[in-house]
């Protein structure tokens, strides 16, 4: 990791210090502050003398020891966002504190505080696990024997200590992110930036990833940032926040934003939904919203699970068959349509991959008459 990486080409290389550990920090208390920017601007060059603004005026608060979601579509900044935060791309303007240290006057500072989990593997399939991992805390400084340790601990906190001598080659999927984890560890990060940790792992992987990654924030308090398409995975965050277009759309912990929202969504696949679309509308409290596609009727209600049997009464008084009725409370995927006008799954097509983390949804079906 060089010091002063190019501006315009954020490193997406895991993050090691140049010395393991920052003889000015004394572990900080739970709940300070972790990460703090204040109209925290990137741009880059762009095609035509133009500017690309991939951050704009970030104002973002991560207190220590909190586990932190980072959503956002592709292209929205979270990756840029990353970059500034370690220390491995300048801010256009604006500022950012990370573990007590100024990014923009302290930046080698901020490198010995954090860690960080890229999209892309650079682990030496032919080396061992401990090979791999000794041989990066050497590059970055330390000792011999420090380095030892540190591979044998970060190995058992990842819970790979008994496939030490497994070439990685032999790892599955999992046990390889769970290394590159633990290499992400060896200079014992206050903070960890986590760049969608277990895009393309199976659900059985995830569930392991997640389970170290809490063990970490809750016997160590390591903060953990992360930034993942996995719903499920941010409705176990603490908090999160919504990037789009880079720009900060929301902040909050998952129940308070999706309480904002507010109404439960109601859908009904009926024999005739055009005839249905009539009926309902009558039926519902005056001024709500009905919607018709793919899905069938949709509508958002206060309390949507009592109303399904007045509209299902409605439609079936007028001869119209229901199918099928729902009532949903409001989900993250509500939270990030709201917010960017389109659902997380629709900007990140995940084929085969559902959540980790509980859906709840009432479903009543039935044949009309
Ligand atoms: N080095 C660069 N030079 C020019 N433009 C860049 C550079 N890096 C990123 N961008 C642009 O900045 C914007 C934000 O990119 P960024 O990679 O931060 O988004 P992201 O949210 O991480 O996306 P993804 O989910 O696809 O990884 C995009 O428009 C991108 O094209």
């Amino acid at each position: 990791m060089q010091p002063h990486p190019d501006d315009n080409a954020p490193t997406r290389g895991t993050l090691l210090a140049a010395a393991p550990t920052d003889p000015d920090a004394a572990r900080p208390e739970r709940g300070a502050s972790a990460i703090s920017t204040r109209g925290l601007v990137k741009s880059y060059p762009g095609p035509d003398g133009t500017a690309v603004e991939a951050v704009r005026g970030l104002d973002l608060d991560v207190r220590q020891g909190e586990a932190f979601a980072f959503l956002g579509p592709n292209g929205a900044g979270k990756s840029t966002t990353i970059s500034l935060l370690c220390a491995l791309a300048r801010p256009t303007a604006g500022r950012a504190t990370v573990a007590g240290a100024d990014v923009l006057d302290q930046p080698d500072r901020v490198r010995r505080q954090v860690g960080m989990l890229s999209q892309h593997s650079a682990l030496d399939m032919d080396l061992t696990a401990e090979q791999n991992l000794r041989i990066h805390a050497r590059l970055y400084g330390l000792s011999r024997r420090h380095a030892r340790r540190r591979a044998a601990e970060t190995l058992e906190a990842v819970g790979l200590a008994d496939r030490n001598h497994s070439p990685v080659r032999t790892l599955s999927g999992g046990m390889r992110r769970r290394l590159e984890l633990a290499r992400g560890l060896l200079h014992e990060p206050r903070i960890l930036f986590l760049d969608e940790p277990t895009t393309g792992l199976d659900p059985h992987a995830r569930t392991q990833v997640w389970q170290h990654l809490r063990a970490l924030r809750d016997r160590q308090g390591i903060t953990l940032f992360v930034t993942t398409h996995y719903l499920g995975e941010a409705e176990n965050c603490d908090r999160l926040a919504i990037i789009d277009g880079g720009r900060l759309v929301a902040q909050g912990t998952p129940v308070a934003l999706k309480a904002a929202i507010g109404d439960d969504r109601v859908v009904l696949r009926t024999g005739d939904d055009q005839a249905a679309r009539e009926v309902v509308s009558k039926a519902a409290p005056p001024g709500t919203t009905t919607t018709l596609d793919g899905e069938g009727i949709s509508l958002r209600l206060p309390d949507g699970s009592s109303w399904i049997p007045r509209l299902c009464g409605a439609l079936m008084a007028h001869g119209i068959p229901v199918h099928a009725a729902s009532a949903t409370p409001p989900t993250l995927d509500d939270v990030f349509f709201h917010h960017t006008g389109r659902s997380i799954h629709g900007a990140h097509p995940l084929p085969g991959a559902g959540p980790v983390g509980p859906q709840s949804t009432t479903t009543t079906s039935g044949e009309g008459p």
